[in-house]
């Protein structure tokens, strides 16, 4: 890992406002441009860069130790850092985990992805509260030649999250058979060993335990690429269709994704939606989506089940939002997040049609929502 004098950073972080935060680089030498978070999760750092619904961003980790326990090939979510960097308070010290095979800055470094040591990651959060997610350029260089003005200019190009549609890049490239359960199995839960539901999966940046948690919960999965068509799914006669999680603007992924649900809607079969699938499910309904001010992004937010009052602590990883105030006649807010308000949740009342604003199978996080898969196999039961 590169290591710098104080008086000479080897990264910095522009924000478009202006605003510059110099530290230590590690992983890739280079520079990036990303819409920036902060994500409030104390372990997973692994799984947080693996997460597709990450493309185009950078995430600064609240928690200041982040790497001590390295990296190893069992805790990634797709095959590769999706998120384009990282910013941490201190640097990651010498792994002695025995999982790790890798530190964070190798596996980094191998993978393109950019981080800054260093940084004072608390004014930092505060900025990004107070402005909204800024767009950031990122540079690593060991040398530490920095053209700041030229980096804030870079930040300003960056085109934004809003009307990007991320899915495309982030979705496999041709369909497969999914038959991984998950490892650790939530309190309270049977583990299904026989497979009884046939289920279709869109990948729209599906992280790996999510089809974990389907499997585990009784489905044979077969995942389909983001652009499959209603007739593309239908051919695979599904008891049910699964939306997953993904990156980018849900309005724009949804030009492509509102069509084939719509389509599933019509014949009538269970859906059950997270995240982004959960925000195509309410605009494929006659909803619409928003984009929020810094969005919800860590391992404990508190979100309330409407119908039976009970709160679970749940994983979350979302810049837009579903507008509660524009959920047509037939669909009810099932989940309301209690940090703010907004919605986490819905269904249809007259059928199995259902999704989640957060992620239910955590990875990493508290497992309270597994109830979902489980509600999910249970609705194709009949
Ligand atoms: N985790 C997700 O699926 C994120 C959905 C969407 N890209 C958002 O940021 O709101």
């Amino acid at each position: 890992m590169a290591q710098a004098t104080p008086d000479r950073p080897t990264a910095c972080l522009a924000l478009a406002d202006g605003t510059l935060f110099f530290g230590r680089g590690f992983g890739a030498v280079g520079e990036t441009t990303a819409e920036l978070c902060f994500n409030t999760s104390m372990t997973g750092y692994q799984e947080i860069m693996t997460d597709p619904s990450y493309a185009g961003q950078v995430v600064t980790f609240t928690f200041p130790h982040i790497g001590n326990v390295g990296v190893n090939p069992e805790d990634d979510e797709t095959a590769d850092p999706v998120a384009e960097g990282m910013v941490v308070k201190w640097d990651p010290t010498t792994p002695s985990n025995w999982r790790a095979t890798e530190t964070l800055a190798e596996w980094l470094a191998k993978r393109g992805r950019i981080a800054i040591g260093g940084v004072d990651t608390r004014r930092l959060t505060r900025a990004i509260r107070q402005q909204g997610a800024p767009h950031v350029a990122l540079a690593h260089d060991p040398e530490g030649n920095f053209d700041a003005n030229a980096l804030v200019a870079k930040a300003r190009g960056f085109a934004g999250l809003e009307g990007a549609d991320l899915a495309r890049r982030v979705t496999c490239a041709q369909s497969y058979r999914w038959d991984e359960m998950r490892w650790a199995w939530p309190e309270g839960y049977t583990r299904q060993t026989n497979a009884r539901h046939k289920v279709v999966a869109i990948d729209y940046g599906a992280k790996r335990n999510i089809l974990r948690c389907l499997a585990s919960a009784g489905c044979e999965v077969t995942v389909l690429p983001a652009t499959a068509t209603a007739q593309d799914v239908l051919a695979h006669e599904p008891d049910g269709v699964f939306l997953s999680n993904g990156p980018g603007d849900p309005a724009a992924t949804g030009e492509y994704a509102v069509p084939m649900i719509k389509g599933v809607l019509e014949k009538g079969l269970p859906i059950f939606g997270i995240c982004l699938g959960h925000q195509m499910l309410a605009l494929a309904l006659g909803a619409r989506t928003i984009k929020m001010n810094h969005g919800h992004h860590g391992a404990n937010h508190p979100v309330k089940d409407m119908e039976t009052g009970k709160v679970e602590i749940t994983s979350m990883n979302h810049g837009f939002a579903v507008d509660s105030q524009t959920l047509p006649d037939g669909v009810k807010e099932t989940h309301v997040s209690l940090f703010d308000g907004s919605n986490c949740g819905l269904r249809m009342t007259d059928r199995p049609v259902f999704s989640v604003q957060h992620h239910p199978e955590a990875s990493p996080g508290p497992q309270d929502s597994f109830y979902l898969f489980e509600r999910f196999a249970a609705s194709m039961a009949g």
